[in-house]
């Protein structure tokens, strides 16, 4: 069976402090949290100290970025190497907003998915459609598009431990959900995509998160479709508090 994940996006919100607070918060809350896996991801100036904080526990680390070289001269930037040194488990690759402002693409998504591989990161890596595609009815095809170009050359034993992050870009921070309904839908065709590409069962370990105003109020109804696997959250992931109920409604 495919364990549940709830990611924590923290996206550029948090000082230090704030993060180490956060996860003190919830270590009381959610001590020993095993039947879903918990993941946040916090901006890189966070990631050393709460490595330290985390150390032992089975929450997990991750960026929300990196670059696709191991090391060189791009100002600014960090890499899968830097990230592992630091302690982080997973990496958000592909995220709506670095596509919409900072020009990735899916050959940057791609070239990312096997940087990280490379280092020993687990990407998750996210897909889904804006307002425009949706009323044109062609989101299974764009975002089949997304996913079949994010997997290129990734071999099937890696296939089977990415997660992929259906994000809808007009649910995102909008507190409008698309329907448990229609958010299952496009799940199941992205593990069909990736049964396809790598055969039913490497297609049947993917997890799947879905993205775009997850709540603690509205998580269960979503977990309850079969080809949602975990949760990609946001705004309501900035709070301990919030974070802990998620992680409840997370159980499958
Ligand atoms: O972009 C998201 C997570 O990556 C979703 O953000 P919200 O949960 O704030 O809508």
């Amino acid at each position: 069976m495919r364990k549940p994940i709830l990611a924590g996006n923290w996206k550029m919100f948090k000082t230090v402090a704030q993060a180490q607070s956060f996860v003190e918060h919830l270590q009381q809350l959610a001590p020993n949290t095993t039947d879903v896996e918990a993941v946040l991801c916090a901006p890189a100036t966070s990631l050393y100290a709460l490595n330290n904080l985390l150390a032992g526990g089975t929450i997990k680390l991750a960026a929300q970025n990196l670059h696709q070289a191991e090391e060189g001269a791009y100002t600014g930037e960090v890499s899968a190497l830097m990230l592992k040194d630091v302690g982080c488990s997973y990496v958000i690759i592909g995220h709506s907003e670095r596509r919409q402002y900072f020009g990735e693409t899916d050959d940057t998504v791609n070239q990312k998915v096997h940087a990280a591989f490379k280092h020993g990161l687990l990407p998750i890596i996210c897909v889904g459609e804006d307002l425009d595609q949706r009323n044109q009815g062609i989101t299974k095809n764009w975002v089949e598009e997304q996913v079949r170009a994010a997997l290129a050359n990734v071999s099937a034993d890696d296939v089977s431990r990415v997660v992929i992050a259906y994000e809808p870009i007009w649910a995102i921070g909008t507190g409008q959900t698309a329907t448990a309904q229609d958010a299952g839908d496009v799940c199941t065709h992205i593990r069909q995509v990736a049964s396809e590409m790598y055969g039913k069962e490497k297609g049947d370990l993917l997890r799947i998160q879905y993205g775009g105003s997850v709540k603690p109020e509205n998580i269960a109804e979503l977990m309850a479709q079969p080809d949602i696997d975990g949760a990609l959250v946001g705004g309501a992931s900035l709070d301990p508090g919030s974070f802990a109920k998620l992680l409840q409604g997370a159980l499958k």
